[in-house]
C-alpha cells in the first residue's frame, strides 16, 4: 500500500470579517486624503424595495459600512408593489444626480419587476455593483470595469490570506450572472491573483461530486444549505462558501441560523481552509461595494461626467 500524507484534521478559517475589515482601513485612509486635498466624500446611494430580511441586513451592513470608511450615503425605501416605471425613474433620478457617485439596487426585487431591465438601466459609471452588461462584458474583455463585489471578493479574499491559485483546478458550484459565473470567469484569468483551471458545475452536471473531489479550490455559490458535503471534498482542498441561507431555527432569539452551502462539521476537518459563514466571504461583498464606489468616485475606470 502507498502511504498518502495524513489529511489534515484541524479546520484553518480563512478570516473573511478581518482581511474585509483591512480593506476598510484602506478606504477610510483614501478618503481622509481625498478630504484634505477639498474633495467630498464618496457617495453611495442604495434602493430597497419591500422588507426582505435579509435585504434590510445586507442593506443595513452597507450603509453602516459607508460611515465607517467616511462615505456619504443615501437610503431609498420603496415598498413592494412599487411598479417597475416608478423604479426605473428612480434609477434614472440617481443616474442624473452629480451628488450620487455610484448606487445598488439590492436584489432580489419583486416578480413583478424585470432584474434585467432594471440593471441595464443603471448608468455603468455608476454601477458600483458591477452587474451591468457593459461592466461583465468589460471584464471578460479584461478592460478596466467595476467588478462585480462577491466574485471580486473571493478572489482578493484569497490573494491576502496567501491561498495559491495558479494552475490550481477550481470548481465553480452556481452559474447566477452575480457568483457564479464572474467568478468563473474572474478566477480563470491571466491575472497573479487568478490563473486558475475552472471547472464550472450547475444543477444539471452530471458526476458532481466526482469533479468536486478533482478540485483543489471548491466555491459553492449554489444558495442550498450544506450542498457540499464531505463525500465531495478532496483532502486538503480549498473551500470557499458563498452561501448565506436563512433557515427557520425556533431555538434561535432570531428565528433562523445563517447557513452556509457547505456542510462544515463535514468538510471543514477535510479542507486546508475554508471559509466560515457567518464571516467569511459576506464582508467582503461590502468591503468590495466600497471599492468600487471609491473607484466611481475617483474615476480610476471611467471618466467622472
Ligand atoms: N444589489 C445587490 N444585491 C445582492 C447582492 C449584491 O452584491 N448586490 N449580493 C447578495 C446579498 N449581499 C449583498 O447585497 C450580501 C450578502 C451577505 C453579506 C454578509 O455580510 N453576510 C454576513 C452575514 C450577515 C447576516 O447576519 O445575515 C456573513 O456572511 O458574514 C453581505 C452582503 C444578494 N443581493
Amino acid at each position: 500500500m502507498t502511504p498518502t500524507a495524513p489529511a489534515p484534521t484541524a479546520p484553518h478559517l480563512i478570516d473573511g470579517k478581518q482581511t474585509a475589515e483591512d480593506i476598510k482601513v484602506e478606504i477610510a485612509a483614501a478618503v481622509a486624503q481625498l478630504t484634505a486635498t477639498g474633495q467630498r466624500a464618496p457617495h453611495l446611494a442604495a434602493i430597497l424595495v419591500g422588507h426582505d430580511g435579509g435585504s434590510e441586513t445586507y442593506v443595513r451592513n452597507k450603509v453602516l459600512a459607508c460611515e465607517r470608511v467616511g462615505y456619504d450615503s443615501t437610503l431609498l425605501r420603496f415598498e413592494d408593489d412599487i411598479t417597475e416605471a416608478d423604479l426605473l425613474a428612480q434609477v434614472a433620478a440617481l443616474n442624473e444626480d452629480p451628488a450620487i457617485d455610484g448606487f445598488i439596487v439590492q436584489l432580489p426585487l419583486p416578480k413583478h419587476i424585470d432584474a434585467e431591465k432594471v440593471i441595464e438601466a443603471v448608468r455603468p459609471d455608476k454601477d458600483v455593483d458591477g452587474f451591468h452588461p457593459m461592466n461583465l462584458g468589460r471584464m471578460v474583455a479584461g478592460l478596466p470595469a467595476l467588478l462585480p463585489a462577491t466574485p471580486s471578493g473571493i478572489v482578493e479574499l484569497m490573494a491576502r490570506q496567501g491561498i495559491k491559485t495558479s494552475g490550481q483546478h477550481c470548481v465553480v458550484i452556481g452559474r447566477s450572472n452575480i457568483v457564479g459565473t464572474p467568478v468563473s470567469i474572474l478566477l480563470a484569468k491571466n491575472l497573479d491573483t487568478a490563473n486558475c483551471t475552472v471547472t464550472l458545475c450547475h444543477s444539471r452536471t452530471k458526476n458532481l461530486r466526482e469533479i468536486c473531489r478533482q478540485a483543489d479550490i471548491i466555491v459553492a455559490a449554489i444558495g442550498r444549505p450544506e450542498f457540499v458535503t464531505g463525500d465531495m471534498v478532496k483532502p486538503g482542498a480549498v473551500v470557499i462558501d458563498v452561501g448565506t441561507t436563512r433557515v427557520t431555527d425556533a431555538n434561535k432569539k432570531s428565528g433562523f441560523t445563517l447557513k452556509g452551502d457547505v456542510n462544515f462539521a463535514e468538510v471543514a476537518p477535510l479542507a486546508s481552509r475554508i471559509t466560515p459563514v457567518p464571516g467569511g466571504v459576506g464582508p467582503m461583498t461590502i468591503a468590495m461595494l466600497l471599492l468600487n464606489t471609491l473607484r466611481a468616485a475617483t474615476g480610476a475606470v471611467y471618466p467622472k461626467k
